[in-house]
């Protein structure tokens, strides 16, 4: 699988989506992490009325993706109603349930996810799964949590039944764990392959636990996602959701 053809995907989706999604009337834009939401942030830099709209970040490289082209940064102290946002994926399931937290910006996503009336997934084949989460994303559900409960958290899920749970290393960059935009640690806990009908209790369980900050589980968030295919096909599936604002 070569990397052109995956960038070509990712460029398909975050471009037809924004082409579909971006309404006349709408001002408030949230912009998501990642890989794929730099073709989001590139489209909509091309915006002839680019002027208009006040962009809401979800992380530190989302607010330098807004700056970059030229668009105008917000915050969502201050726009906490968002007509629209766009964010990338870990892995889609059929009913658009989503893993995020790949680049440990989930925290954010999910403040912005939950600020937005609408909120778009791009991603290219790779990230959609057959059925269920956990099939192609083996690494585990990305768990932010504050740093001095690692331990306990750690264990608290695998009573919870994970097969496995990291505390995530910043590998070669710095010694030590990856520390989120927001001062905390992540946690990668795989629970295998999760029943359709299982995503929402498995995060209701993961989201007591003192000491975790979000879980990487967007449940009935995404009501639209685009998925940009090998062949330069775009698949969009949608779903309804219930409103957010
Ligand atoms: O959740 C995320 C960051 O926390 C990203 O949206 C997710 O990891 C997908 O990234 P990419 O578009 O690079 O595949």
């Amino acid at each position: 699988m070569s990397e052109e053809l995956i960038e070509k995907s990712k460029k398909l989706a975050a471009f037809a989506a924004v082409n579909e999604n971006v309404l006349k009337s709408d001002r408030i834009i949230g912009v998501g992490s990642g890989s794929t939401v730099v073709y989001v942030a590139e489209r909509l830099g091309q915006l002839e009325d680019k002027e208009k709209f006040i962009c809401i970040p979800t992380s530190f490289q989302s607010k330098q993706l807004i700056l970059d082209n030229g668009l105008r940064l917000g915050n969502v102290e201050e726009f906490d109603e968002i007509d629209v946002a766009f964010d990338g994926a870990d892995e889609i399931d059929t009913n658009l349930n989503l893993i995020k937290g790949g680049g440990a910006a989930l925290y954010q996503e999910k403040l912005v996810a939950s600020s937005s009336r609408k909120f778009i997934v791009v991603a290219d084949f790779r990230k959609q799964s057959p059925e269920k989460l956990g099939h192609f994303w083996r690494k585990g559900v990305p768990i932010e949590v504050v740093p001095n409960s690692y331990v306990k958290v750690l264990k608290d899920l695998f009573k919870l039944g994970a097969n496995s749970a990291t505390l995530r290393d910043a590998g070669k960059a710095k010694a030590g764990p990856v520390v989120t935009d927001n001062g905390n640690f992540i946690i990668d806990a795989d629970f295998g392959e999760i029943p359709l009908n299982k995503v929402k209790e498995l995060d209701e369980k993961l989201i007591r636990l003192v000491g975790v900050v979000e879980t990487g589980f967007f449940v009935d968030y995404a009501e639209k996602a685009y998925i940009g295919n090998e062949d330069g096909s775009i698949t969009s599936l949608s779903v309804s959701v219930p409103a957010r604002l």
